[in-house]
């Protein structure tokens, strides 16, 4: 369990975190969502006492970071993959870290196996590609067996093959009971790994809710009509509630109405279905609409062409 209460940092007239509470629980993934500079690497930092909280308190499992006798067996961290001595082996580098905590060697070679570093366990870490070098933090993470993982950024670098073994492992970890944080900005993935979804903007909590919730904060479901009498089927369900509109292909789009009202209407008024699909909105909609004020690094490529349709 990870507890901010008020956490705030500030870098000189720079509000980094600005005040935000957040409780993040077992046994399930939880992901930390915001646009570039919303602060979610400095609260993660903040977390692990890598940077000083300037107000406000968060703890792990009931305690700040630095007050765990064995941090590494408390919590594992992934944050900055790169932040490795290049010239050890990868093995070596492992062996190191958990020498400073009195963890064996045997469990240095589990967490080898457990993420596919066999093959590279005795080679040097400064040729390693951002794959490998994902994969070695990620180890150094396990390397405790800590009941609580923070996970910035674990999927960047990786092939799809990686990302999906990614997702299967924190999948694993939350299921055996465990905390799980996870930064990334690839949606889709974040859609099928986190249960939960925290999503920071400009320092504050946007949302904090189930992922279902936040896509549902979104907008309303749609669902797609196709019938043999599309007009009638239109007029059937013709209502103040309901918007009704027309796809490329013909179906048609209803908002305001379920999919088993729209199944019934149609039986009343003894009209064909060849489809009657509920479409949710994705994360990734969900997303950019709570964030769309708060995006502190816009593209110059999005201003020309919002100028240009003023
Ligand atoms: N050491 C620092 N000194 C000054 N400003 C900093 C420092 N670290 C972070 N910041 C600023 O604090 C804000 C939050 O940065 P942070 O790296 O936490 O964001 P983030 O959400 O992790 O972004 P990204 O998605 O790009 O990794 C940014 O405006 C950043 O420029």
């Amino acid at each position: 369990m990870i507890e901010a209460q008020g956490l705030t940092k500030r870098y000189g007239p720079k509000t980094a975190v600005d005040s935000v509470d957040f409780m993040v629980r077992p046994g399930m993934v939880t992901g930390f969502l915001g646009p570039n500079g919303a602060g979610k690497s400095t609260t993660m930092r903040m977390i692990v006492g890598l940077d000083r909280p300037s107000a406000g308190t968060v703890t792990v499992n009931g305690s700040h970071y630095a007050e765990h006798a064995a941090p590494l067996r408390e919590v594992g961290v992934l944050l900055d993959a790169k932040a490795v001595h290049t010239g050890r082996t990868a093995e070596n580098h492992l062996r190191a870290m958990a020498a400073t905590h009195g963890i064996g060697r045997s469990r240095v070679r589990e967490v080898i196996g457990m993420t596919g570093l066999d093959p590279v366990a005795r080679k040097r870490v400064g040729g390693f590609s951002l794959g490998m070098g994902q994969r070695l933090g990620i180890a150094a993470a396990l390397l405790g067996d800590p009941a609580t993982l923070i996970l910035d950024e674990p999927v960047n670098g990786l092939d799809p093959e990686g990302v999906r073994w990614v997702r299967t492992l924190v999948r694993a970890l939350a299921a055996e009971g465990r905390t799980v944080l996870l930064s990334s900005h690839l949606m889709s993935e974040m859609s099928q790994t986190a249960d939960h979804i925290i999503v920071l903007g400009r320092g504050k909590v946007v949302a904090d809710a189930p992922v279902a919730d936040i896509i549902a904060m979104a907008g309303a479901a749609t669902v797609r009509v196709r019938s043999t009498d599309p007009e009638a089927l239109s007029a059937a369900l013709s209502s103040p509630a309901v918007t009704v509109t027309r796809a490329e292909d013909g179906a048609l789009l209803v908002t305001g109405s379920s999919a088993p009202d729209i199944g019934e209407t149609a039986a009343r008024h003894s009209l064909v279905l060849h489809e009657l699909t509920p479409v949710s909105g994705s994360l990734e909609d969900a997303y950019l609409s709570l964030t769309q004020d708060e995006v502190e690094y816009r593209s110059a490529g999005q201003n020309i062409a919002e100028g240009a349709n003023r």
